[in-house]
């Protein structure tokens, strides 16, 4: 363990630091969560990456908050051009939505991981500016050591939250550098402008989102008013307030912006719709007196009239910045894979495939066994557009990522007015939303007991009654179930219904594991191939033979997300092994024969032609050296293989190794 780590583990238990002055509470408090809450270990934290499309979808998802911050990240880069610094944008998740970088310094910041499509939320990187000031909802110094994960104590973050209107968080203003050069106290600057910064985006988002309406600005003095500190109200044509902003609240004494909301304005302001009317008409600059009611203070103010564009706003939007940037998201945006391509060159999938393809149109229940990360979803995928129901829906639920209160209306849907907290208009449930495609029912293990009656009546009488209601609607379900828990051992202690069971289960598929997998280089070669697109991107044989030696827990997730961070963050197009998470660079030290080459990701999956197959060759080089070191005891090299005796056998077989020849 070293210094880092020891210093993080003795703070969290509550001790002393030896030399070190101690971390503040908020570091302490954000270690103590990385360890006991998120069960991170500082030294084997590695960087994920969304694929393009992902990423796409959060910055749609954001809108055009996306440009208005843009606008002020350019007017804040060029404040602080010079100074190392990139700022980044992230949502409320903390993935890195789009950053702002001198082009010298870009590679350093994507070799950190700061860059766009990471995650890098608290419980993902450990203590750092984003994720830890997305957990505090303030503004934050990660400064050098203050960070959890070993890897990130060169970086210096200071991030500051934005908040919607409505008060929930938007995302993080970050600027980091990656080179701990600057003392912490210099710091109090860097937080204090991105801080600003982050105000200022709040103030234009507030103002897009209520641009159909009157907004009034004020402060107490006439010189701040139409700036970052002012109070904002957005006023609808019966002069009632529709928003206020946290500035509002507090200048007019008030906790809670909540407390403004839906009052007229005249209960706060000496002022009249028809007066709003009248300054609106008079040009939005002219600042003028105003009482407060409640405690008789002076206020100035100022209207913004409705329909006007704030700068970065909807205008940005139109300059064509953003298709720019998705044309660049969309340039590796994966097919879905068919079923020959989920077969790829290993036979028990090639079994499963054949066997779906029978089936499929059938009307046989189809139940997909496998580990987490196996490709259960993308087989039913593949299976729904294998079959005549192509054209029609696929909809997925997981019941596992449901809370269990939720699921009843999630699938069955609600009449309105149902319960309270349902949606005015109701909802029509995924059991109902998959009529006529597929409906995936992914861990299916995790469904409340008195939910697979009700999922087993909704098979029988082909007709689901949603929440609240008492009329049955026809459905057309085609069913596909997923599990990766022992269906039958549940059976027997009652967590699930022997009857809806067997209907469920025409057919199961299993698919393998990663570990167990025959064409495991030819699915790292695809996968590389995949994450790297268009871009030519090589393995340093060291990096192979890690990768072929490696268990792979979370199976072909697991390799897609290690692949796709390497990709990333690889410095000239090779990936080394430092560029892999510590789990996997530490089975390093693999022998590859003189004839193994480079993985090169160019060759679309295929080995390179007149080359020893290097994957092969590590494989065979990680079980020797695994046989030798346990002195060919094949239980106990099973088991540090994580693989089964039998997989261990077969793999002895398909790589010409007796036992024989080490005894
Ligand atoms: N044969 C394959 N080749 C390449 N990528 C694949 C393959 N199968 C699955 N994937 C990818 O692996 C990831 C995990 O797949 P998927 O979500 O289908 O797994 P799962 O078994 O349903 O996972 P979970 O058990 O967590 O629900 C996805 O990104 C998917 O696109």
């Amino acid at each position: 363990m070293d210094r880092h780590e020891s210093t993080i583990m003795s703070v969290a238990r509550g001790g002393s630091v030896a030399d070190d002055a101690p971390p503040g509470q908020l570091i302490g408090g954000s270690w103590k969560r990385c360890l006991e809450d998120y069960g991170l270990d500082p030294a084997r934290i590695a960087v994920d990456v969304l694929t393009h499309r992902e990423l796409a979808e959060h910055r749609d998802h954001i809108g055009e908050v996306i440009d208005i911050a843009r606008a002020e990240m350019e007017n804040l880069a060029a404040q602080i051009a010079g100074s190392g610094y990139a700022l980044l944008l992230t949502n409320a998740e903390g993935v890195i939505l789009c950053h702002q970088a001198e082009a010298a310094l870009e590679s350093n910041f994507r070799q950190a991981g700061l860059w766009d499509g990471a995650d890098w939320s608290e419980s993902r990187q450990g203590t750092n500016g984003i994720g830890t000031a997305l957990i505090e909802r303030r503004a934050v110094t990660v400064h050098c050591n203050d960070h959890f994960a070993t890897r990130h104590t060169s970086l210096s973050c200071s991030a500051a939250p934005i908040h919607a209107p409505a008060g929930e968080l938007l995302g993080v203003l970050d600027a980091s550098s990656v080179q701990c050069e600057d003392s912490r106290a210099s710091q109090m600057h860097t937080v204090a402008l991105v801080s600003m910064s982050a105000r200022l985006i709040e103030k234009c988002v507030f103002l897009n989102t209520y641009r159909d309406e009157t907004v009034l600005r004020f402060h107490g003095r006439p010189e701040f008013v139409n700036l970052v500190h002012d109070g904002m109200l957005a006023v609808n044509g019966e002069g009632r307030v529709v928003a206020a902003d946290d500035s509002a609240a507090m200048q007019l004494g008030y906790d809670d912006r909540d407390a403004l909301v839906g009052k007229e304005i005249s209960q706060f302001f000496d002022v009249t719709p028809s007066l709003l009317a009248q300054r609106v008409s008079e040009g939005n600059l002219t600042v003028w007196p105003i009482r407060e009611v409640r405690r008789g203070r002076r206020y100035f103010a100022c209207v913004r009239a409705p329909g006007r564009l704030t700068a970065g706003g909807r205008s940005n939007a139109a300059t064509g910045r953003g298709s720019r940037l998705s044309a660049r998201g969309d340039r590796r945006e994966t097919v879905r894979p068919t079923l020959d391509d989920l077969q790829g060159q290993d036979p028990r999938m090639a079994f499963n495939v054949r066997c779906a393809r029978r089936v499929v149109d059938k009307g046989v229940q189809l139940m997909i066994h496998g580990e987490t990360g196996t490709g259960k979803e993308a087989f039913a995928r593949a299976v729904h557009e294998a079959g005549a129901r192509a054209e029609q829906p696929f909809v997925a639920v997981n019941c596992a990522a449901i809370p269990e209160s939720l699921i009843e209306s999630e699938l069955f849907g609600y009449k309105a007015g149902a319960f309270t907290g349902a949606r005015r208009d109701g909802m029509r449930g995924k059991i109902l939303q998959s009529s006529g495609g597929t409906l995936f029912l992914d861990e299916i293990g995790d469904m409340p007991v008195e939910l697979q009656t009700r999922l087993l009546r909704v098979l029988e009488e082909r007709e689901v009654v949603p929440l609240g209601s008492e009329v049955a609607v026809p459905v057309d379900l085609n069913l596909i179930s997923a599990t990766h828990a022992p269906l039958k051992t549940m059976l027997a202690d009652g967590r699930f219904r022997e009857d809806l069971y067997y209907r469920l289960n025409g057919i199961t598929l299993t698919l393998p594991p990663v570990r167990e997998r025959a064409d495991r280089d030819a699915l790292l070669r695809a996968i590389l191939a995949d994450e790297a697109g268009e871009d030519a991107v090589e393995m340093e044989e060291s990096a192979v033979g890690a990768l072929m030696a490696y268990h792979w827990p979370g199976n072909i997730r697991e390799m897609r997300n290690v692949l796709r961070t390497a990709v990333a963050l690889c410095d000239g197009g090779v990936i080394r092994l430092a560029d892999l998470p510590g789990d996997i660079s530490e089975i390093s030290g693999l022998e590859l024969p003189a004839s193994a080459g480079r993985v090169a990701a160019d060759d679309n999956g295929q080995p390179p032609a007149a080359a020893a197959n290097p994957l092969e060759c590590a494989e065979r080089d990680a079980v020797m050296r695994a046989l030798q070191q346990n002195r060919w005891n094949i239980t106990n090299t099973a088991r540090q293989l994580a693989m089964s005796r039998n997989t261990l056998y077969r793999k002895m077989k398909k790589h010409d190794i007796a036992l024989s020849s080490g005894r």
